[in-house]
């Protein structure tokens, strides 16, 4: 579903203090999917060179198919590029396209030289990544020059840190030879800021798959989704997020398009919002965040009401004044089994209260958001699916429905 398509459901507006928004032109309901948005870039979250064996070349790179970054089972017929034997792909088709697009012989190159320099290596994570992301952007300048110009209109000008980190990669990306751009800005650092600030306020993370004893679940690729990248912020949002990518079928070239959903009905006029983050994160590092790594201040609703506790006040607080159990292991975060007992109308000081109860999955380590099925011609779904663990909840029970994780979304 583009833009167009979906233009329907809302508009693009300009709103003082927060840019371009998306708002609801008709009313909207629960379930409803407002957008499905393909990537025009897509990278690697890995390392250059795999952790577990930096040593081994013929230890596979990744356990993620090198181009629809879909998970390599050990039983499934990968193939390795026959150039750098490194990146790996779930199947030939992949790899030829791979071949013609992601991977193409200038980013087989580049990458093979980034994963040989010392200097490179030695830095954190997020400057390789910054590294894997300036070598897709180039070369996305030169197999499809107009989806460069859609990565160059989304949101984002350099601050210190993509600044410090252009005067870094400059003369690395430089000395690799990139195809040229244009003749006036060439591979200046200038635009090696612009495209790190860019990537920095809008790439979706598509994470690893969900396992309950990881307390950190990691991303595995960055993707730049230009409809997706125009949804503002609200730490109560009334949207999220799906993506499918190892479920979807496996011919489906649109394994890494992502689904915005609405989490409940919203009126006419209303701004849909997502959350940028799991929505359990307590105020001061939600606002460090939001301030940080996307330059705002955040007085939405629920900002507004937790600014107004007291340093230590936090929902856990609220949580122990109704005699609840705390898990200690969460102190920082919000835990939807410490507002079970707080119904909002009686806790003036956490109206926001329902939102947890409701709409944020319970199960260990996941933090996810729920949302309803779409719903069935005008009969909304009573099936809430979670956009992180896919677990699916009937919503007058809670109770899981049984074997339907990794449900699969289409139109
Ligand atoms: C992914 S972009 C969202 C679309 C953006 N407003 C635009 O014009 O393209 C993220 C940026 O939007 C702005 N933004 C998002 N949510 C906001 C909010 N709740 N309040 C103020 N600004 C916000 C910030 O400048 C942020 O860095």
């Amino acid at each position: 579903m583009s833009l167009a398509a979906a233009g329907s459901l809302f508009k693009v507006v300009e709103i003082q203090g927060r840019g371009r928004g998306l708002v609801a032109s008709c009313p909207i309901r629960a379930g409803q999917v407002v957008l499905k948005d393909s990537p025009v870039l897509l990278y690697s979250a890995l390392p250059l060179i795999p952790q577990s064996s930096p040593s081994s070349s013929s230890t596979p790179a990744s356990c993620f198919c090198d181009h629809c970054f879909r998970i390599l089972l050990p039983s499934s017929s990968t193939v390795s590029c026959p150039s750098c034997q490194h990146c790996r792909f779930c199947s030939p088709k992949c790899l030829s396209i791979a071949l013609n697009s992601s991977h193409s012989s200038w980013v087989c190159q580049a990458l093979s030289h980034l994963r040989v320099n010392p200097v490179l290596l030695q830095q954190p994570l997020e400057r390789q990544l910054q590294a894997r992301f300036l070598i897709s952007a180039y070369n996305l300048a030169q197999v499809s020059p107009s989806d460069f110009q859609i990565l160059l209109s989304v949101q984002g000008s350099p601050d210190a840190a993509t600044a410090e980190a252009a005067q870094f990669l400059h003369p690395l990306i430089s000395s690799l030879c990139p195809p040229p751009i244009n003749p006036q800005n060439g591979f200046s650092i200038e635009l090696i800021a612009a495209l790190l600030a860019k990537d920095k306020l809008n790439a979706f993370g598509l994470m690893q798959p969900f396992s309950e004893d990881d307390e950190q679940r990691s991303v595995r690729a960055y993707g730049i989704y230009p409809h997706a990248s125009l949804f503002n912020h609200d730490c109560l949002p009334n949207a999220c997020r799906f993506d499918y990518v190892d479920t979807s079928a496996p011919d489906d070239n649109h394994n890494t398009d992502i689904i915005i959903r609405m989490i409940h009905d919203v009126p006419e006029g209303r701004e849909i919002c997502l959350s940028y983050f799991p929505v359990n994160e307590n105020y001061s590092s939600r606002q460090k965040r939001l301030s940080e790594d996307y330059g705002f201040t955040c007085s939405c609703d629920r900002c507004n009401v937790e600014a107004n506790w007291s340093d230590n006040d936090n929902v856990e607080d609220d949580a122990e004044d109704e005699d609840e159990a705390m898990d200690e292991d969460q102190d920082e975060s919000l835990a939807a089994s410490d507002t079970e007992n707080i119904p909002p109308e009686e806790n003036s000081d956490f109206p926001h209260a329902y939102f947890f109860l409701r709409y944020m999955c319970d199960r260990k380590n996941c933090w996810g958001t729920l949302a309803p099925l779409p719903p069935n011609a005008d009969t909304p779904s009573t099936v809430m699916e979670c956009n992180v663990c896919s677990n699916l909840k009937n919503d007058d029970g809670f109770g899981v429905i049984e074997g339907q994780d990794g449900v699969s979304m289409e139109d």
